[in-house]
Order: C-alpha cells, then structure tokens, then sequence
C-alpha cells in the first residue's frame, strides 16, 4: 500500500490486507457529517432477488460518482450521481490518506439494528483484479465481520468507530467475506461510504 498516512494501521488478519484508522474524523466532525448526510442524500430503496423471492434490501442506498458512471451488484444497477460537494470533499480526505484514487462511493444507511449487510466480498469485475475499497464509517458503531472463504478459523469481529475509516486491498476480496450483522439492540442510524474504483466501466 502507498500509505500517507500515520494512522492507518495493518490489522493482524492473516491472508489480507485491511488497514484501520479509529479517529480518521474527529467526533464533532463526524457527527456534523452524519447528518448533513443523513438529510441530504436521496435515499433508495432497493429490491433485492433471492433464490426467486424479492425483498426489500434490508438498508437505504445512494451511488455517487464521476460521469455517471454505472455500477451493478446482487442483480441492481445504479447510475452514479453527481458527487456533492461534501462527499467530494471526503472523498479526497480519504485518497489523501491512502494514497488510492476512487471514482465511485456506494453509500448505505443502516436505520436500525434490523438494517444490515450479509456476507459478500465486493469482487465485481469492474472493480478491477484487486479491489481497493476504502470505507468510512459515521454515526452508530456497528460491528464488521470478516471469514476466510477456506480457513474456517480465520474469523474477526471489531466495531467501526463513528468517524473511522477502514480500507481493504490486495487479495482481501478473495479471500474473506465481510458483513455487517443484525443486532436487538435498541441502536440509532449508521452511514458508511464505500469508495471504490472502477477500472472498466464496460465489463
Ligand atoms: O457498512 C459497512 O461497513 C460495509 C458496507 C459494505 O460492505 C458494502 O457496501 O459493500
Ligand atoms: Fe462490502
């Protein structure tokens, strides 16, 4: 990794490469973040198609990017908006920081502690052979899973702090899936921004 950062720290995950940064925004920073972009964003809601059954994908979402750029996943094709300001303005604090340039932010927000994410590895063609996914984490602290797809032992779990910041590269794609659980506690609204980039658009 070209780390320009101080703060980003390697994760002792084995087969790997995640890197944490606890206080990449200042609490009073990221609170004001939180919601600015809680009130801002044009959430959607998404269907989801499982095994033939349509759901209701279990958190609210919002694509932005360059150039109208498109993105797909789990059978939903975004058209990226516009970046705002703001997030431009995150954005280029996190390329700052990793030393990685994204086009595009996918941008989830878990209302409760039944809004979730399940095990996936963001490994879509587009996004290269090694995705670099740099992902920022504002409000609620939610937990973040991480299984090896062969080892069943290589298994973690941590919190991600209001105002982190987590970013995975080499392999991690390959050989981990990650998740955002549901939980039944009474917990307020989390957002996070994915950054990532898209290397062909026309895959
Ligand atoms: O909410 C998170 O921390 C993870 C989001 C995620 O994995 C994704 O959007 O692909
Ligand atoms: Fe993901």
């Amino acid at each position: 990794m070209h780390n320009k950062s101080n703060s980003l720290i390697e994760l002792e995950i084995p087969d790997a490469q995640v890197y944490y940064d606890e206080g990449f925004f200042a609490f009073a920073k990221a609170k004001q973040l939180f919601t600015t972009l809680q009130e801002q964003t044009p959430w959607r809601q998404n269907k989801i198609t499982v095994f033939g059954k349509t759901y209701d994908e279990p958190r609210l979402t919002q694509l932005y990017g360059d150039d109208q750029m498109e993105y797909s996943y789990s059978g939903i094709t975004f058209k990226a908006l516009e970046w705002s300001p703001l997030l431009q303005s995150i954005k280029e604090d996190v390329e700052a920081a990793t030393g990685h340039q994204f086009n595009i932010c996918l941008v989830n927000l878990y209302r409760t502690g039944a809004d979730s994410n399940g095990w996936h590895a963001d490994n879509e063609p587009e996004l290269g052979k090694n995705p670099v996914i740099a992902s920022v984490s504002l409000g609620q602290e939610r937990f973040f899973h991480l299984r090896h797809s062969e080892n069943k032992e290589w298994r973690y779990k941590f919190p991600l702090k209001n105002g982190s910041l987590l970013l995975m590269a080499g392999a991690t794609q390959h050989t981990y899936k990650h998740q955002i659980a549901k939980t039944k506690r009474d917990i307020r609204p989390r957002i996070n921004l994915t950054f990532r980039k898209v290397v062909d658009a026309s895959v």
